[in-house]
């Protein structure tokens, strides 16, 4: 099934029945749907099979981020599982990232692989404590040169560095934005934040969206919202 949308929604649930819950208010033609770290760890690999079931196509956002030979591994077993894209932190370095798509290559695995750049959560302030000097774009920059060099289908960014990235590594690598509110939405605890018509605008490939929708008091009207946005822009 090919999708057009580019909205992928998180299920940012802390049980199996909550997230199906919502997941069966949705439509799988018309979105995507992501797994994190809470609602894998409490279900496993059986969430994945479930939405599967469902006709989801699903990003399993596990973040990994280890030495080479465990990441690839981490990567082969999602993969296998099928899910549509995968990620892995883009400051696990080069050997990290080539290994993990080498892997997939060698097992004829076609899922995306995708590395996170900055958390869309982090400010300069933060990034200097951490001893990085650098802006937020400055550093996310950096670390998609070095993710398109190593062979990675694209970044997780903010929206705020999407049409620096689309100049520097171009229409095709992916850039997947977190850190979407719509106006009608509180910025909860994201930092680096867009409208989901702004972050299209400036290059957005695919838009992760949760709180906004799975917290609003009526999540469809909220998706709906945000899909007329789109449609209108
Ligand atoms: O830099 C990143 C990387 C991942 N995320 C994930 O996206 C969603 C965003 O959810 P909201 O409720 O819309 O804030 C969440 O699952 C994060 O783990 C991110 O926000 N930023």
């Amino acid at each position: 099934m090919s999708i057009d949308s580019p909205l992928i929604i998180a299920l940012d649930y802390a049980s199996l029945d909550a997230a199906l819950c919502m997941a069966d208010r949705l439509d799988p033609r018309h979105c995507r749907v992501k797994v994190g770290k809470e609602l894998f760890t409490r279900s496993g690999p059986s969430v994945l099979e479930a939405l599967h079931g469902r006709g989801f196509e699903v990003f399993l956002d596990l973040k990994f981020h280890d030495i080479p030979n465990t990441v690839a591994g981490a990567v082969q077993a999602a993969a296998e599982q099928g899910v549509w894209m995968v990620n892995l932190h883009a400051g696990g370095g080069r050997r990290m990232m080539e290994a993990a798509r080498e892997r997939l290559e060698r097992h004829s695995l076609e899922t995306h692989l995708i590395a996170v750049t900055v958390l869309t959560s982090l400010t300069a302030e933060d990034l200097h404590e951490v001893g990085i000097t650098q802006t937020p774009a400055e550093h996310v920059e950096r670390l998609a040169q070095l993710a398109q060099q190593s062979g990675m289908h694209g970044v997780v960014c903010s929206a705020q560095e999407a049409a620096r990235l689309k100049e520097r590594c171009g229409d095709a690598f992916l850039k997947v934005t977190p850190g979407i509110r719509p106006s009608f939405a509180a910025a909860d605890d994201q930092q680096r934040i867009m409208t989901p018509s702004e972050a299209m605008r400036a290059g957005s490939t695919h838009l992760v969206i949760g709180r906004p929708v799975t917290q609003a008091e009526d999540p469809m009207a909220a998706l709906a919202a945000i899909e007329a946005e789109l449609t209108t822009r």
